[in-house]
């Protein structure tokens, strides 16, 4: 999917939801939990309850790696299912030498047919290019986290900046907007206006509403560009809204409200 795809999907449904996928097999409700299958069985109602509100799905390979070969053939069955028409994430935070950043793009674009993969800077340019090797693929980079971690060294000065303005100013200058997005925490809006002010048009995934706390209105206010150029992320939130035999009902629930309120702070 390329950039003015997704804006076409955000407009279209007035939605820049993006729905996790964080499944752990231990938290999935308890008439599932022996049935064989069970993983992709959870992913694949979720996404028939939420996929008209949401544009996208972000899959947190680490609930699948967990699992070994049967996870990763539930991660395999999941993003196959997802509609063409959303914007896949493999939430993998990769990044290594050349030689090996290629084969994880191999991994999540061409063997799993991902849109975009996460990506941590730490090792640099020449771990994030073979990622961006791609066309209608993006590379979505750690900028500002939104765990407490973050100040540990993405919120230390370097300098007159912050590390995480020099991470973020450095890899811009290595893609563009049609193939480079930033995470933001949805918990760091005091840092977001200064953020979109470096970079006003490359698309932000922000996770971190829902379980930890951080605001849509807030994210929403400050973060926007013309074309939206926001996906808020919500994954526990959404898919263990209910413990129950409703689960997928009650996560379909959550997510109208989450496009409901999206609705309203869009600006086309
Ligand atoms: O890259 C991410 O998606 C990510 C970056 C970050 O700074 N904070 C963060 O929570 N995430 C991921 O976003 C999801 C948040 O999940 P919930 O807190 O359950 O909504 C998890 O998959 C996290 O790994």
């Amino acid at each position: 999917m390329n950039r003015q795809q997704l804006v076409e999907q955000i407009k279209a449904k007035r939605s820049f939801l993006c729905v996790g996928l964080d499944t752990d097999i231990t938290k999935l409700p308890m008439h599932l939990q022996k049935q064989p299958g069970a993983l992709f069985a959870f992913n694949k109602a979720i996404i028939d309850a939420t996929k008209d509100y949401c544009v996208s799905y972000k899959i947190n390979t680490a609930f699948y790696e967990a699992l070994g070969l049967k996870g990763w053939e539930a991660m395999e069955q999941t993003v196959d299912y997802i509609p063409a028409t959303h914007f896949t994430i493999a939430d993998a935070k990769r990044g290594d030498i050349g030689n090996t950043s290629t084969q994880y793009a191999k991994a999540f674009f061409e063997t799993l047919k991902f849109d975009a993969v996460t990506v941590a800077p730490y090792m640099g340019e020449d771990s994030i290019r073979p990622f961006m090797e791609y066309d209608n693929k993006f590379v979505i980079v750690l900028g500002l986290t939104s765990n407490k971690g973050a100040r540990d060294f993405e919120l230390q000065k370097m300098g007159d900046s912050f590390l995480y303005e020099k991470v973020i100013s450095t890899v811009a200058m290595w893609g563009t907007p049609a193939n480079l997005m930033f995470v933001v925490g949805a918990t760091q809006t005091s840092e977001l206006a200064n953020i979109r002010n470096m970079i006003p048009d490359h698309f932000l995934l922000v996770p971190g509403v829902g379980a930890q706390g951080g605001s849509l209105q807030e994210v929403s206010t400050v973060g926007m560009n013309k074309d939206c150029g926001l996906l808020v992320n919500a994954s526990r939130a959404i898919i263990y809204a209910s413990a129950g035999e409703d689960f997928a009902e009650a996560a379909g629930n959550v997510a109208k409200d989450y496009q409901q309120e999206m609705s309203g702070y869009l600006r086309f």
